[in-house]
Parts: C-alpha cells; structure tokens; sequence
C-alpha cells in the first residue's frame, strides 16, 4: 500500500453515488449536507472491532462491511428514523490487505446503497492489531416523533418483529471446528450472523403509533432490550419465554447441537430486529397492517405496573428474569 491518500480514492471507487443534499462531498475538512425541512436530525455511532464483533472465520470483510452499515442502521430504525448519510473510519492493521479493505468498502457499498445512505467521509489511520470500523450514521425524522425506550406503559402489548436468536445460532456454527457441513445445512442462520437486514419499514410503521410506543433494536439479546425499555420506562415488562418466535432452524439446530435455542434469543444478539411496545387497544389491526405489508410482528408478552424490570414465564412459571443479554465487559 503506498499511502493512506491513495487508499482512501481507491476504495471511495465503491461508494454508492452522492446526491443533491450533499453540498460539500469527500475531499475538503468536512463534508456539509442540507437537512430536510421540518425534520429532526438523529444521529448513532456503532463500532465493529475484529476479534470482539468478527473474526477470518466468522466474517469474510464484505460482510463485516455489510454488518457495519446495518448496525448503525437498525439504531435509527429504532429511533422511528430514515437513515441519510454516514462517515466511516477506519483503523488498519497491517495484515489488511489493499484486497482485504476493498472488500471490505464493497460491503459498506452494497449496504448503504440498499439503505439510501451517502458516504460523506471518514478517517483512516494505523492500527497496531486489529481492524476496526467505526461508523457514524446521521438519519432523519419528523420533529417530535422518535420512539423512545421510555414510552412503554402498563397494558401496552409487547412484541418484536422477525424471528430472534438466529444470529447467534449462526455464530454457533460458524465458531465450530468442523463448521463446513453444518453452514451447507443452516444457510439461514449463517445469513442472519453475517448479512442482518433491519427493516425500516418496520421502524416507520411503529413510528405511526407516535409516542405511544417504545422501542429498542435487538444488538445485545432480548434479555438486555428488555431491561432497558423496563428500566426506561419505570415498567415490568412480562415475556412469555415460549412466544418468541424462532425460526425453523434456530430450532432444529439448537436440538441437533444441544443448546437451549432461547439463550441465543436472550443473550445471543446481532438479531437487530425490534423489540417494542404498542397499546393493546391498537394491537390486532397494528399487526394485521404488518402482515399485510409483509413483515410478521409477535406478541411476546406485555407490560405491567411494578418494580422496574423483567419476568419471564417459562413452562407457566413466572419469576424474575434471568438471562442476563450480551456484555463487553463480562
Ligand atoms: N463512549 C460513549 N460516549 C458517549 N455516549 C456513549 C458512549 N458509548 C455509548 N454511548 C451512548 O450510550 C447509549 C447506549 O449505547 P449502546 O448500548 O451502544 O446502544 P445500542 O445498543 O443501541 O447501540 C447510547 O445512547 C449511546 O449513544
Ligand atoms: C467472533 C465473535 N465473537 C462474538 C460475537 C458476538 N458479539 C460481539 S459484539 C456483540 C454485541 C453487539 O455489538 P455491540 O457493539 O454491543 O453493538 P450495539 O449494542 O452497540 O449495537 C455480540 C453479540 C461476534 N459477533 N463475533
Ligand atoms: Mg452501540
Ligand atoms: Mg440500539
Ligand atoms: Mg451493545
């Protein structure tokens, strides 16, 4: 690699192109872009780090790129927003290839071509081990109306949209030795760890619920959503363990591997689906409008006055909830 400038202008060759809202693009101190009109701006930063959110064997870089882009993407989804444009920085070690890293803009391309999202800029400097990509996201939505984790309230119907635990199953499998004849079985699982695809038809469709809603994407499993909106909101939160919907197989596999496929769902993460709450009075026509729009939305459980917090009925019995969700720092 000759210099981080001629790096830079080969892998912007992989952007989607900008559009009319860009008034300063790529190449200055700072890029500048138009807000739309009587529209806040909502803005989220994620960060994927190779041995903590991939590694060779579980991500090839196009999809870390991919996975990148939908991170920050299912944030502002869960704020009710539309994403708009982002700027990415890089961190590079010195075993990233120029091949690698091209690879790797080939991901954030596809995606933030699928999510309309401009690349306005970034940064890109050295690193001493391990890639790191860290992408600010700004997105947009209509003054007033973001959904907040707070507006849960008692009686509120909780549900989430798409299935949950299916991530980390594929990562089960793709952390396996003899990994090879379980991906050949499980595609999907494998799809859903490297290829998430947050739905922001999803986002805008709770947003039309306005502040009666609450919502949370799922990046650190069930169990840790959950909490947050309970603690948020000064509610507890009801999960009937046996709603949450799993796919086929996140099932099958979970039986074939003899793990219980709910831990994936409670502490697995990387789902980014939703996690939100709607008024029980609004619930079965909010469901029906989803299905009608090709997205499925499940009742998971629902909200009651009480301490802060979260219980989980399993096989009828109801107790405080003990699946504890994803943690950097355990
Ligand atoms: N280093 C930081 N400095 C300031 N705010 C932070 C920092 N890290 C996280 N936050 C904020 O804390 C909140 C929770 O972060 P996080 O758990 O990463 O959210 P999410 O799971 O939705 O990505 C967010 O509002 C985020 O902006
Ligand atoms: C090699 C590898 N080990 C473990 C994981 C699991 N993992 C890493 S970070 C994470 C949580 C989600 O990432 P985070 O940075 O917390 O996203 P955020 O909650 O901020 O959206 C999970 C489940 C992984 N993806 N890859
Ligand atoms: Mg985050
Ligand atoms: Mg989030
Ligand atoms: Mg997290």
């Amino acid at each position: 690699m000759e210099d981080e400038f001629q790096l830079i202008a080969k892998l912007l060759q992989h952007r989607p192109p900008i559009n009319e809202e860009v008034e300063v693009d790529v190449g200055d101190d700072a890029a500048v872009y138009r807000p739309s009109k009587e529209m806040s701006q909502v803005i989220t930063c994620d960060t994927m780090v190779e041995g903590v959110h991939f590694i060779e064997q579980t991500m090839d870089p196009v999809d870390t790129g991919w996975k990148g882009i939908a991170s920050n993407v299912s944030d502002i989804i869960a704020m009710g927003g539309i994403p708009k444009h982002a700027v990415i920085s890089l961190a590079v070690p010195q075993d990233w290839t120029e091949k690698k890293l091209i690879r790797l803009y080939q991901g954030l391309g596809e995606a933030t071509q699928h999510y309309g999202v401009t690349i306005l800029g970034g940064d890109t400097v050295r690193s001493m081990k391990g890639l790191m990509v860290s992408i600010t996201l700004v997105g947009e939505v209509e003054q007033g109306t973001s959904l907040r984790r707070s507006s849960a309230r008692p009686g509120d119907i909780l549900f989430v949209t798409g299935f949950i635990g299916a991530s980390a199953a594929g990562l089960h499998i793709l952390l396996r030795e003899d990994a090879k004849e379980w991906r050949a079985r499980f595609p999907s699982l494998i799809q859903a760890h490297q290829r998430p695809c947050p739905q922001i038809e999803a986002g805008r469709l709770i947003h039309r619920l306005g502040e009666r809603a609450a919502a949370n994407d799922v990046s650190d499993g069930l169990g840790r959503e959950a909490r947050e909106i309970a603690e948020a909101s000064g509610v507890r939160l009801v999960i009937d363990r046996d709603q949450v919907p799993l796919s086929k197989d996140t099932v099958t596999y979970g039986a074939e591997c003899g793990v219980d496929p709910f831990q994936w769902a409670f502490d697995g993460g990387e789902d980014y689906q939703l996690l939100a709450t709607c008024p029980a009075q609004e619930w079965k026509d909010f469901q029906g409008c989803a299905l009608a729009k090709g997205m499925t939305f499940t009742q998971i459980g629902w909200v009651e006055d009480g301490e802060a917090g979260v219980d989980c009925i399993i096989e009828g019995h109801r107790s405080p909830l003990t699946y504890t969700g994803y943690n950097h720092f355990a």
